[in-house]
């Protein structure tokens, strides 16, 4: 069996193109422009190539990119600071702090000191509690473009079993509690899980993301599952020549997709996805700032 391979890239552009429309109708109807603010301390290569890619892809959909550089060893007064005036600025509808941010600086307190209505990433704590009960919230951008895709694919997931593989707070545990919403079996598998491999064979429906390259084989994946892997690992490929890199998921792809039933690409599934999402949760904080209804079908 050969797993139908689900098209993140693909998909990402038909949300794209939602939020676009929706984008127009702002503009048209209440003469609003959805803003969102990314803030990027310090020079990390891969960061900056994230930032930059948001950037251009929150223009292309028609709305405004305000980006904000600090150096690396800013201080925290001075991020608050940013994060407080972004706060109150009007134009800016969603706000993102690149993470990981350098050691010296306290995540959750920047982090917690967003206004929850501007936090497109979903991390704030209000954010993550209302998820977790249920109630309308910013939605982390990962899991929801995860659950998209498994949507899309499968219609209800209804008293499907999963397993999400990784706690962390930015995908394991959103992911998981998105699941439980739409009323699936779950079960969270991390680095001390016994039996991982058994655990993981259980399940239709096996979201990958520990950032470990490559670390779930086929013979882990039960006949006909759905796979999503949200890894994105940079390893050495020497056999594109000396020095050269490609990239990876956490799944070994080669082994998974003889066994799937579908599974998503690294690159061109969960990426694509993650940033399609952001702009979709920037439209929404957008409208919900405004007063008006908000899109259909880019949301939890
Ligand atoms: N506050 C915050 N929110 C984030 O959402 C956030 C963050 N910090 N820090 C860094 C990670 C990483 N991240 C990615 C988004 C898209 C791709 C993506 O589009 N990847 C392409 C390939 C890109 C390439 O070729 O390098 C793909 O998978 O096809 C990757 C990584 C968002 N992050």
């Amino acid at each position: 069996m050969t797993a139908q391979i689900i098209d993140g890239k693909a998909f990402a552009a038909t949300i794209r193109d939602k939020v676009a429309g929706h984008v127009a109708r702002l503009k048209a109807d209440h003469d609003i422009v959805p803003g969102l603010a990314v803030v990027l301390v310090g020079e990390d290569p891969a960061s900056q190539v994230y930032v930059r890619s948001k950037g251009k892809q929150t223009v292309e959909v028609g709305m405004q990119s305000f980006e904000h550089k600090l150096d690396v060893n800013t201080s925290e007064a001075n991020l608050l600071a940013l994060v407080e005036r972004l706060n109150g600025d009007p134009a800016v509808h969603g706000i993102l702090v690149q993470l990981p941010l350098p050691k010296h600086l306290d995540e959750d307190l920047v982090i917690n000191a967003i206004d929850p209505a501007k936090d497109v990433d979903g991390f704030h704590i209000s954010n993550v509690g209302l998820l977790s009960t249920g109630q309308k919230s910013m939605v982390p951008c990962t899991p929801l473009g995860c659950l998209m895709m498994l949507r899309d694919f499968h219609g209800s997931l209804s008293g499907m079993d999963a397993v999400v593989i990784g706690r962390s707070n930015i995908v394991g545990k959103p992911m998981a509690q998105l699941l439980l919403g739409d009323s699936c079996t779950v079960t969270i598998a991390h680095s001390r899980t016994r039996d991982i491999a058994d655990v993981v064979r259980r399940a239709d429906i096996v979201v990958a993301a520990v950032g470990r390259p490559e670390m779930v084989p086929g013979d882990w994946i039960k006949p006909g599952a759905t796979v999503i892997d949200v890894g994105i690992n940079r390893i050495d490929a020497p056999e594109k020549g000396e020095g050269k890199t490609r990239l990876v998921g956490d799944v070994d792809f080669a082994s998974a997709s003889r066994v799937a039933g579908a599974i998503t690409p690294v690159p061109g599934g969960v990426g694509p996805m993650t940033i399609a999402c952001l702009l979709a949760n920037t439209v929404t904080a957008c409208c919900r700032a405004n007063g008006l209804d908000e899109p259909e079908g880019l949301t939890a």
